[in-house]
């Protein structure tokens, strides 16, 4: 493996959480601690990369530090940096779970939960809207930025968003919550949930912890996202059954066969959405939809009654129906309705017609 001097620091000098500073007894099994997160963290990575998984975990603590004299040296080296900017956004959002978890662990997530509002029935209301206007369920996505296309939208109120999306005709919202890359916050969320909007709301997160379902609930969403890319089997497999626990709608995403395959092989998904977006290129293609929709695929969608959602590069009438032929009974939409300055003007233009009535 290719490696190369990242930095070296004088010792006692902190570079990043859990760097060791000076050399004691102690700190040598600190040091052994930190190779052995290391090691596991490897092994978490070889698991998912035999499921086909490219984006990887962040190594917990970065690789070990080694000693010369009085400076520390880390080596970079193609295991310690993200290769893409959905790598980049997981490694980030283990940091920051790890210090919410810390801030708020899972017996006082418990507490909230029970003051939490009632859980909404999310696929009823994508299939509901589907039934009304024959035309696919839409997710209509609040967001005021995102990393392939910046900043969409200076002026953001997300509750008055949410308003004239549900007055526009959506079945459902989705609620960036990431900070960092989205701008997005959990208090939209919660702002959103308390405003009288009734549509069921998925809170967009990059999960990579169960911790995250617990407070996602709490801060009142009905439905979460879990992406193929990123998750191996079990995580899902083990997060959709806390979801059910916890009564959320679990969104699992896909964007290639392989991908597809694997969630289709797990047991109780009831919701997939292909996201037409190459999450670690930005390449948007919505053939992506129709090419994992045809032959066997389709087929095992339609016998199990799997409610499809098309997402991501839907931008007129003709999207939307190129999706929905391709089996979609639902779709996720940001970009071409967030933009508009009448957002619920903005869903009338990208169905082609009035779908509130
Ligand atoms: O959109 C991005 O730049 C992005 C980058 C990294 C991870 C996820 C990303 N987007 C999430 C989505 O897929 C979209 O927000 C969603 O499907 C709506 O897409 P669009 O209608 O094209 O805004």
């Amino acid at each position: 493996m290719h490696e190369q001097v990242l930095k070296s620091k004088p010792k006692g000098v902190e570079p990043n959480e859990g760097s060791a500073s000076i050399a004691t007894s102690s700190e040598s099994v600190v040091d052994a601690l930190k190779v052995k997160e290391w090691e596991v963290g490897m092994f978490h990575n070889e698991v998912a990369a035999t499921q086909g998984i490219r984006i990887r975990r962040r190594p917990p603590t970065g690789p070990p530090i080694h000693y010369v004299g009085p400076f520390e040296f880390r080596l970079e080296n193609e295991g310690n940096t993200p290769r893409n900017i959905l790598e980049e956004i997981i490694w980030n959002k283990d940091i920051e779970v790890r210090h919410l978890k810390e801030r708020k662990p899972i017996g006082m997530i418990r507490k909230d939960l029970e003051k939490a509002p009632p859980v909404r029935d999310f696929i009823g209301a994508l299939r509901a809207a589907n039934e009304r206007t024959g035309l696919p369920g839409l997710i209509a996505e609040v967001k005021k930025a995102s990393p392939s296309r910046g900043i969409l939208r200076e002026n953001f109120d997300p509750v008055e968003i949410a308003q004239s999306y549900e007055k526009g005709g959506a079945a459902c919202l989705s609620v960036l919550t990431d900070e960092k890359y989205f701008k997005g916050s959990f208090e939209n969320l919660e702002l959103i949930r308390n405003s009288g909007v009734k549509c069921p709301l998925l809170c967009k997160e990059f999960i990579v912890d169960a911790w995250q379902l617990y407070y996602a609930r709490s801060k009142g969403a009905d439905a979460v996202l879990l992406i193929a890319a990123v998750l191996p089997d079990l995580d899902i497999k083990y997060m959709t059954k806390i979801c059910k626990l916890l009564g959320l709608t679990a969104l699992v995403e896909v964007h290639d066969e392989r991908e597809f395959d694997r969630v289709l092989g797990i047991e109780g998904v009831e919701l997939i959405g292909i996201n037409n977006r190459n999450l670690e290129t930005f390449e948007l293609d919505i053939s992506t939809t129709k090419k994992l929709l045809e032959g066997e695929r389709g087929k095992i969608i339609r016998e199990r009654n799997i409610v499809m959602v098309g997402e991501s590069g839907l931008f007129t009438p003709e999207d939307i129906a190129y999706v929905q032929e391709a089996g979609v009974k639902a779709v996720l939409v940001g970009e071409s309705i967030v933009k508009q300055s009448d957002p619920g003007k903005g869903i009338s233009n990208l169905f082609g017609k009035d779908i509130s009535v």
